[in-house]
């Protein structure tokens, strides 16, 4: 911009354009609208929080996958009324091709399990963390992206894939030092409603429909929830009778209304058994409201809650046996869950359950005259061999800034390169945290 310097040089006569008119239009530093940047001291917590979902994965002998954040629309298109469907972040590429962010991981992971096909070896048991995508009109000020921990079992019809499912998200939370008494899960079964439905005679393809509005039952009036099932075709008395069926809070009370045999009851008990067995009794209570908003549930849903009651919803999972065969593959059992990376830190922040993490760096090198720059490089890259982070001071600098350096980035160990001691093959090294200052033999540091 200065009119004086060279790419200006030779410019004939006329007035230079102010240094204004040649500012390139400033750019905004911002990310985009409901999106996050990661700087350092947010990074490290993302980084503590997908350990802790990768070493659960890893405990329960899943195997990582992943998949593109770009998807076909198709994917993601279903006809049940779903808000994911409503905030889809879609746009024609210049393909002229339907395509979408990806909202949720679950249509990917069960694309990729057909496109394996007979080759993969059930069960199959993946995990993936993903970043996810909604387009929200930005009146609501929410987020439009999140990380997603997904695990899911491909393969396996019985509940034991779901009482598995909870038990590592269990183990999450006790890692992290969330406890029964901080948070719990309300289970339920799709299949309930089902029933409800069938007494009713409700054609099957309007279940899933059905479901995205009871989903709604904490957040729009009830007379918006009955006027929605009126118009999605149910009686006034089926409506009454859903109603009262999906207020119901405990298996045994479940059971005086649709009967011990049905297989509903049976695979809840064998839940609830299943999860003594397991030892987290005390984080389930059935809740027959529950049941999750996406369309392609089929069987046994949950979802985590704080037991305050102040979040919105920290996890949730379930079973969906159709979706693989809705793509077009052979009918195949499937359940798993998603797990945010919104809620649960905001959780763990009003528990106190944040880590303190700092940088930490073993050594901060720095040569103390331009010349022995090339002898420091040496030093460095000797410690780096032997697995010892270095911080390289990469530029002649006064003592008192390589100091504050050193404590900014919580070196433990300064190392001096100076011509006297090089001379006698040593470095001069200060422990940051005690002073303590010596000098060593190049070939005895370590
Ligand atoms: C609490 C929060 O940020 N939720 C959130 C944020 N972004 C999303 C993006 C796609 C789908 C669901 C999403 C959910």
């Amino acid at each position: 911009l200065n009119p004086n310097s060279s790419e200006n040089a030779g410019r004939t006569g006329g007035i230079m354009p102010s240094p204004i008119a040649q500012m390139p239009q400033k750019i905004d530093i911002n990310p985009p609208k409901g999106t996050r940047d990661f700087p350092p001291e947010d990074m490290r917590l993302r980084s503590w929080l997908f350990q802790n979902f990768r070493e659960v994965s890893h405990l329960f002998g899943f195997e990582e996958v992943d998949f593109p954040v770009l998807e076909s629309e198709a994917l993601f298109i279903r006809k049940a009324g779903e808000e994911i469907r409503d905030q889809l972040y879609c746009f024609e590429d210049r393909g002229n091709r339907r395509v979408a962010l990806r909202p949720e991981l679950t249509p990917s992971l069960a694309r990729l399990v057909l496109q394996k096909g007979k080759s993969a070896s059930l069960p199959l048991k993946w995990f993936a963390i993903g970043q996810c995508w909604r387009y929200e009109r930005m009146t609501r000020g929410r987020r439009r992206e999140h990380y997603q921990w997904n695990m899911d079992i491909i393969g396996v019809p019985e509940v034991m894939a779901e009482a598995e499912l909870i038990s590592a998200i269990v183990t999450f939370f006790k890692r992290l030092g969330i406890t029964e008494a901080d948070v719990g899960f309300k289970v339920s079964s799709r299949k309930v409603l089902q029933e409800v439905l069938r007494c009713y005679n409700l054609p099957e393809e309007l279940f899933g429909r059905v479901c995205i509005v009871i989903d709604k039952l904490e957040k729009i009036p009830l007379d918006e929830i009955k006027k929605e099932l009126k118009s999605i075709g149910m009686s006034d008395e089926a409506i009454e009778e859903l109603l009262e069926v999906l207020s119901i809070k405990s298996l045994t009370k479940l059971e005086e209304k649709l009967g011990t045999s049905g297989q509903v009851v049976c695979e809840l008990k064998q839940l609830f058994a299943l999860a003594e067995k397991f030892g987290y009794s005390k984080w389930i209570q059935f809740d027959a409201s529950i049941v999750r908003g996406l369309a392609y549930y089929t069987g046994i849903v949950f979802e985590g809650f704080d037991r305050k009651g102040k979040l919105r919803a920290i996890c949730g999972g379930g079973r969906y046996d159709r979706l693989l065969s809705t793509f077009g593959g052979d009918d195949v059992p499937a359940c798993g869950f998603g797990f945010g990376d919104a809620v649960i830190m905001e959780l763990l922040k009003e528990k106190s359950l944040l880590p303190e993490l700092g940088l930490e760096v073993n050594n901060i090198i720095c040569s103390l005259d331009p010349e022995l720059q090339g002898a420091a490089a040496l030093v460095a890259s000797t410690l780096r061999g032997k697995g010892q982070s270095v911080d390289l001071v990469l530029e002649s600098k006064p003592m008192k800034w390589v100091f504050k350096r050193a404590a900014r980035i919580n070196a433990q160990r300064l190392i001096l390169i100076g011509k006297s001691e090089w001379e006698r093959s040593t470095v001069a090294v200060k422990i940051l945290s005690t002073g303590e200052q010596y000098e060593v033999k190049l070939d005895e540091l370590d």
